[in-house]
């Protein structure tokens, strides 16, 4: 009996879907390393997972079950070890290009130094950018007098609400924003702590755009094709903003904008904004929720201890340097770690020749990373008891060179945090005058979750709020 056409289609399309199956879970060479059977075969399982934002824990778990090497679908795969660390972000300095994933932090159509995939021309891009942000230009006394000037109109602001309970998350968003804008387009940043610019900070860290990054990133010709028939215009309040503060030709010269716009690279305006627009949204939530975070642990009953002593260094230092106050770098780098404002995957592409990485071949464009979440819990041996809330361990001399290389909450090698000093100048100046006036505690009515909730690379409170009330340091006497 002589087949159909549709019949032998239908057999070949079954024949070549069993050998490709046949070929991932016996040949393929991701088939060697440990992980889920059915990651053998697709990655659909991780994508639900990402629409449901359980990607971290899913592969925080995966971890615990398999060890620091899992494969997460046929072509990708997760490491928590320094060695993998190193050899992913590091390598050749900036470690492997990006995937495509970082398409979705395209600015006005542009590409920045974050959403620049290959190695060459990020090296390039970042030449212009990396003296604004070098420790010398955040320390000089221009920018620092801009923070602390932030530093106390987030205290006024504090002090002047009415009711006893003060919303922290609202006003350190506001603070973070202002910094960074300060920092990029001075004297157009934003003021939003004193309320003038307080929407653009909500529509920013308020809005949900998951699930739409994630489909734009998954299957990107669709959504650009939905995008173009239902004119869907994404342009937010903040990125018209950040345009029409470029536009301005009053910069001031410490500022990113004014680099930029005066660099012998003769940036186009619409570049200079991309750049500014990406570095604030790469300022705003990371530094905000990194100190909401951290306040709130420190406002909890059981690490009153650590409050108390932090703001016994501070009374006692007075006139140190912010860089002079160990157990205040402490409890930064403690909240860093124990919530990286980034838990999550930093992807990057497997270069042509295929690499090893931690002992396993890995074969080209493989889809390879590390998440801060479980790089920071499961080394034991360098960071013991790695879900508890210790500022402590970094006191340990000894320790200490092991953990700064295993701290990966701004990422690792060239492509790293820009922004670092910055954010932590930022974070060292408003704890310093917090915790010099105030101690912090939970707010009787403050009932909402301050647990994780993912969004595509970063993290966020679940319930955005973070009430706390304020006691003056000097009522209740020194410990
Ligand atoms: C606590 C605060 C911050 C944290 C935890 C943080 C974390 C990170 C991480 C993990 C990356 C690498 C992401 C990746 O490769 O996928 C990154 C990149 C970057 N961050 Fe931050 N960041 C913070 C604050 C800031 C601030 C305040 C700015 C600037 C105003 C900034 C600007 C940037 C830029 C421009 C990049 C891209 C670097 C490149 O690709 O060369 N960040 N940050």
């Amino acid at each position: 009996m002589a087949l159909q056409l549709w019949e032998i289609c239908l057999a070949a399309f079954g024949c070549g879907w069993l050998g490709l199956f046949v070929y991932r879970a016996t040949f393929a060479p991701l088939s060697k390393l440990p992980g889920p059977w059915y990651t053998l075969f697709s990655d659909v399982f991780l994508m639900y997972k990402e629409f449901t934002a359980q990607r971290r824990v899913y592969i925080h778990e995966l971890h615990k079950r398999f060890g620091p090497v899992v494969r997460l679908g046929p072509n990708e795969v997760s490491f928590t070890s320094l060695e993998a660390v190193k050899e992913i972000y590091q390598s050749g300095g900036s470690g492997y290009d990006k995937t495509e994933f970082y398409n979705l932090f395209i600015q006005y159509g542009t590409r920045t130094t974050f959403s620049t995939l290959r190695k060459r021309e990020h090296d390039q891009m970042k030449r212009y950018i990396a003296g604004s942000y070098a420790n010398t230009s955040i320390m000089h006394p221009e920018v620092l007098d801009g923070i602390q000037e932030r530093v106390k109109a987030f205290l006024r602001q504090c002090e002047e609400a009415r009711k006893p309970a003060i919303d922290f998350y609202v006003y350190l968003h506001c603070f973070a924003m202002d910094c960074a804008s300060f920092h990029l387009l001075h004297p157009h940043g934003t003021k939003s702590i004193e309320g003038k610019d307080l929407n653009l900070m909500q529509e920013y860290s308020y809005g949900d755009t998951l699930r739409t990054k994630l489909f734009r990133y998954r299957w990107p010709a669709l959504a650009r094709w939905l995008e173009k028939t239902f004119q869907q215009k994404f342009e937010s309040h903040i990125g018209q903003y950040v345009l029409r503060a470029c536009e301005q030709t009053d910069s001031g010269d410490h500022s990113l904008a004014y680099k930029l716009k005066n660099s012998n690279a003769k940036f186009g305006q619409i570049q200079v904004a991309a750049e500014c627009m990406n570095h604030l949204a790469a300022g705003i939530d990371t530094t905000g929720d990194a100190l909401c975070f951290l306040i709130y642990q420190l406002s909890l009953p059981k690490n009153y201890q650590v409050q108390d002593q932090l703001i016994a260094e501070l009374s006692s230092n007075k006139d140190k340097a912010l860089n002079d106050l160990p157990y205040l770098e402490a409890v930064i780098k403690e909240g860093l770690r124990c919530f990286p404002p980034i838990p999550m995957s930093q992807p990057r592409c497997v270069p042509s020749t295929g690499r090893i990485i931690d002992g396993y071949s890995i074969p080209a464009r493989t889809i390879v990373s590390c998440q801060a979440w479980s790089v920071h819990q499961l080394n034991p041996d360098v960071f013991d008891q790695g879900d508890k809330f210790l500022p402590e361990r970094w006191l340990d001399s000894k320790s200490v060179l092991r953990m700064n290389s295993l701290l990966f909450s701004f990422g690792a090698g060239g492509r790293s945090c820009t922004g670092r000093h910055l954010a932590m100048v930022e974070m060292k100046c408003l704890l310093r005058e917090l915790y010099s006036l105030y101690r912090t505690k939970i707010a009787p009515e403050m009932k909402g979750s301050m647990e994780l909730y993912d969004q595509a690379i970063s993290t966020r409170p679940l319930d955005q709020t973070c009430l706390l009330i304020l006691e003056p340091v000097q009522k209740l006497g020194p410990k």
